[in-house]
């Protein structure tokens, strides 16, 4: 079990954890994100969404990386588009980007410490955290490593570790299972669906069986907005046999994808 701080014990000020509305974020000089309305609370999501659909730039604007250039966007009822405190608020956010840095000749365990103190966790809670982290993502054995002598999937495991590190109340995940061998992806979804149960949790990804598995909802966005929102039952009732896909999952979200594009181009 987390840890609960005093301000989560505090009352709730705000609606939603995660609020979006008309939220328009720029990569470059493309509008990746162009007047997505979304809210999120408690549980697993999953984004999915084709290629180049604005997943990984909503999850900077989320992760408060990069300032949105348009629209509305709160999370954990600070306002992140405007002069919201961004520094006490990143205390309760847990990052892994799709692409992360780390020095190669840090241990697995030196790297997660060196997230914690750049998270501003309390001194003395930092060692407890870190192991309980590294154990959450079953690289235990590894722990004093270095990063440069583990493997793809390992490495996404230790990214995993710094990210829930210091228990974030949002936990926003790109991508987190590409790499991982199939025992270690049924060990994550189940790590997800607990640190589920008390935050919420945005992991966006291609596999839709990992949705189907481990996610209350789906989120599916296309060309920068928000294309359905949904269970992930209601997701499967919605594909037909006629639809692209392996699973009811699959041809549910090829249904969704096929009538937002016919939309758009009607
Ligand atoms: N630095 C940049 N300069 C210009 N365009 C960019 C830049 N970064 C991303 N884009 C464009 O913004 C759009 C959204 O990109 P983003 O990476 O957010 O999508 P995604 O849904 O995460 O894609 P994928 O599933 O391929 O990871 C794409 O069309 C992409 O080409």
């Amino acid at each position: 079990m987390r840890a609960v701080s005093a301000a989560e014990t505090a009352p709730t000020t705000y609606g939603w954890t995660v609020h979006a509305e008309k939220l328009v974020v720029r990569a470059g000089r493309h509008l990746a994100v162009n007047g997505l309305d979304l809210t999120l609370d408690t549980g697993v999501h999953g984004l999915l969404g084709p290629n180049g659909a604005g997943k990984t730039t909503l999850m900077r604007a989320l992760a408060t990386v990069v300032k949105p250039a348009g629209g509305r966007l709160s999370v954990l009822g600070v306002d992140i588009a405007g002069r919201g405190d961004l520094r006490r608020m990143r205390h309760d956010l847990g990052y892994l980007p799709q692409h992360f840095g780390f020095y190669p000749r840090f241990t697995v365990r030196e790297f997660v410490e060196y997230m914690a103190w750049l998270k501003e966790m309390p001194k003395a809670d930092i060692p407890g955290a870190v192991q309980r982290a590294i154990d959450r993502v079953g690289l235990t054995t590894r722990a004093d490593s270095r990063m440069k002598t583990l493997s793809g999937g390992m490495l996404r495991r230790a990214g995993i570790a710094q990210a829930i590190v210091n228990d974030p109340r949002v936990l926003l995940l790109d991508e987190p299972t590409v790499g991982l061998d199939p025992e270690q992806r049924l060990d994550f979804r189940e790590l997800l669906r607990d640190i589920g149960l008390d935050s919420c949790v945005l992991v966006s990804t291609h596999l839709v069986e990992d949705v189907a598995a481990a996610c209350t909802d789906v989120v599916l966005v296309s060309d920068g907005r928000l294309v359905w929102q949904g269970s992930t039952g209601e997701l499967a009732e919605r594909g037909g046999a006629g639809d692209a896909g392996d699973s009811a999952t699959e041809r549910g979200y090829s249904a969704l994808l096929r009538a937002h594009r016919g939309q758009v181009s009607a």
